[in-house]
């Protein structure tokens, strides 16, 4: 007797369903590795945790039920180790971006480039911009900046009380407002004033849609079919149209205005007439693009998580505006010289906010060239994805203990009290929050010279506290949260490529003399 062919259809689906699901379980290579269940055959499910913004806790949960090597998606492994953080991004072994990343965009820019070589071409061409020396040329204009910011942020509502504290702050929109000025500044020499002017603000909504959606699919690249993503996500596509016609309109005002100045893009214009390979226009633009979304986000996030930390840790605060109020009498002595770079405890406090709080806690994923490589003692074949949990290593109390502490201390030196240099030394071994090796973060001076200028300033100009007045509670983990974020002294972050945040809510008052 014949059987009809959907019968035939549905048995044939049914024996290549199990054969899939016993070969994800027991051959695959990557099959003896603990990890969830369903991580064994899809990726769907880091995709939900990226759609609901926990990927970096999910990577640390995971962590902590399965152990420091965990399958986290079919390809895909997480070592959580110091040992491995070093095979992966800092021994030089053939690893490359990962393909997931490679999808993230249309033209290829620093992020997504697979090709080490053409990698290394766009990093000579737009590193020398970023340069510890080119940095030195960006403090005075980011000092204006940041005076201009508190001026405005300060005098934005009537002091609220009589003894002058301010009306309650949202810094995260203000600290966005703040580093969306200094990125037009940096990468293209224009002024849009977020502060004063509200005309642009919609930008940053509109990166932050893109950031989820690009997040969702780095995981599930499948919905790239028939264009699911534009349905699941249509903000995200109109967002981003916007944000492309902004640079197209800046690179043309740029282009009519010929000017010769210090911003990357300008930078990149002298190159053209000096370079055998200069960049591309196309590709001009979406390098463009991507400084424009990663110089915004993570710093204002950065920025939040490194004021939330001290407005709720008096002991932090007081120490740091000793030293602050110690070392600079005006604000415009700020990054003038090499006091900056000696404020210890102001270093201490910004990487302690950002290892509790990093702006991008995910796992940035490389993948194995020909041959498989050892990582972390593990055999690992070619093509297989391998990656180090930002979040979950710098919350590993092997390397940091009591990691859900907010201690700077930890990072100073017993023997003299300065800042702990060596990248041997724990705790710098287990921290990648710029990620490291050749991939590691092009703009990790810029963020770090405006993180200590702006948090010195604030320090020396005001006084400042969580609010008293309204919604202090804003960004804290609470009790009642999901799993991982029920700790009230902890900044809480909305991981999306890089990552969203509330808050804090600060009032600021004024300190006598300045
Ligand atoms: C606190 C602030 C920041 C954090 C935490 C951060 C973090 C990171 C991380 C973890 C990576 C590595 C991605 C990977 O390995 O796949 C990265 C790459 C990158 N970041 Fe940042 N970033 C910050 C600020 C900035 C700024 C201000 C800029 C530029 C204006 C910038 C531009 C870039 C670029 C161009 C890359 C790609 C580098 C490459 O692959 O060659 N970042 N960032």
């Amino acid at each position: 007797m014949e059987l009809p062919i959907r019968y035939c259809l549905g048995i044939s689906l049914a024996v290549a369903g199990v054969a899939f699901c016993l070969y994800q379980m027991f051959f695959h290579p990557l099959a003896k590795y603990p990890g969830p269940t369903l991580a064994k055959f899809t990726a769907a499910r880091a995709a939900y945790c990226a759609w609901k913004d926990d990927v970096h806790l999910d990577i640390w949960l995971c962590r902590k039920k399965y152990g420091p090597i965990i399958r986290y998606v079919p390809n895909h492994l997480c070592f959580d180790t110091v040992t491995g953080l070093k095979d992966i991004y800092l021994s030089g072994k053939d690893l490359r971006k990962d393909k997931i990343m490679g999808k993230a965009s249309f033209v290829p820019n620093l992020l997504t480039i697979m090709d080490r070589k053409e990698h290394a071409r766009h990093r000579r061409l737009i590193g020398i911009g970023f340069s510890q020396s080119a940095m030195k040329s960006v403090n005075e204009r980011l000092l204006h900046h940041v005076k201009s910011f508190y001026h405005v942020a300060y005098n934005a509502g009537l002091p609220d009380e009589a003894n002058g504290w301010s009306h309650p702050l949202t810094m995260s929109d203000l600290c966005s407002y703040l580093t969306f000025n200094v990125m037009a500044d940096f990468i293209y020499g224009k002024s849009y004033d977020l502060i004063h002017c509200p005309d642009y603000r919609h930008l940053l909504e509109h990166i932050e849609e893109s950031n989820l959606r690009t997040g969702v699919l780095l995981y599930c690249p499948q919905l790239y079919i028939g264009r699911l993503d534009r349905k699941l996500f249509p903000r995200a596509s109109t967002g981003n149209k916007t944000i492309h016609s902004f640079i197209n309109q800046i690179i043309q005002e740029r282009k009519s205005e010929n000017g010769v100045g210090q911003s990357i893009y300008e930078q990149l214009g002298t190159q053209r007439k000096s370079t055998d390979h200069p960049l591309t226009p196309e590709e001009i633009r979406s390098e463009a693009m991507l400084l424009t979304i990663a110089g915004n986000d993570t710093t204002s996030t950065a920025l939040c998580a490194a004021l939330f930390y001290l407005g709720k840790n008096l002991h932090a605060y007081e120490k740091l505006a000793a030293e602050i109020r110690t070392k600079f009498s005006v604000v415009d002595g700020i990054g003038q010289d090499e006091t900056l770079r000696n404020c210890h405890y102001l270093h201490a406090c910004t990487y302690e906010s950002l290892r509790m709080s990093p702006p991008v806690g995910s796992s940035m994923w490389r993948e194995v060239g020909p041959g498989g490589t050892s990582i972390d003692g593990e055999f690992i074949p070619c093509g297989y994805g391998v990656g180090t949990g930002i979040y979950s290593i710098h919350h590993n109390p092997k390397y940091f203990p009591r990691p859900h502490d907010f201690i700077p201390e930890r990072w100073l030196s017993e023997k003299d009290g300065f800042i702990c240099k060596e990248q041997a030394d724990i705790p710098f071994a287990a921290y990648i929050l710029f990620s490291a090796g050749t991939r590691a973060c092009l703009g990790r001076h810029l963020a770090i010279t405006e993180l200590l200028t702006t948090i010195a300033a604030l320090v020396l100009l005001y006084d400042f506290r969580i609010s008293h007045t309204e919604n202090g509670e804003l960004g804290c983990g609470h009790a009642l949260g999901r799993h991982g974020r029920t700790n009230p002294g902890e900044f809480q972050l909305y991981h999306r490529v890089t990552s969203g945040k509330e808050g804090p809510i600060l009032q600021l008052r004024p300190r006598k003399g300045n």
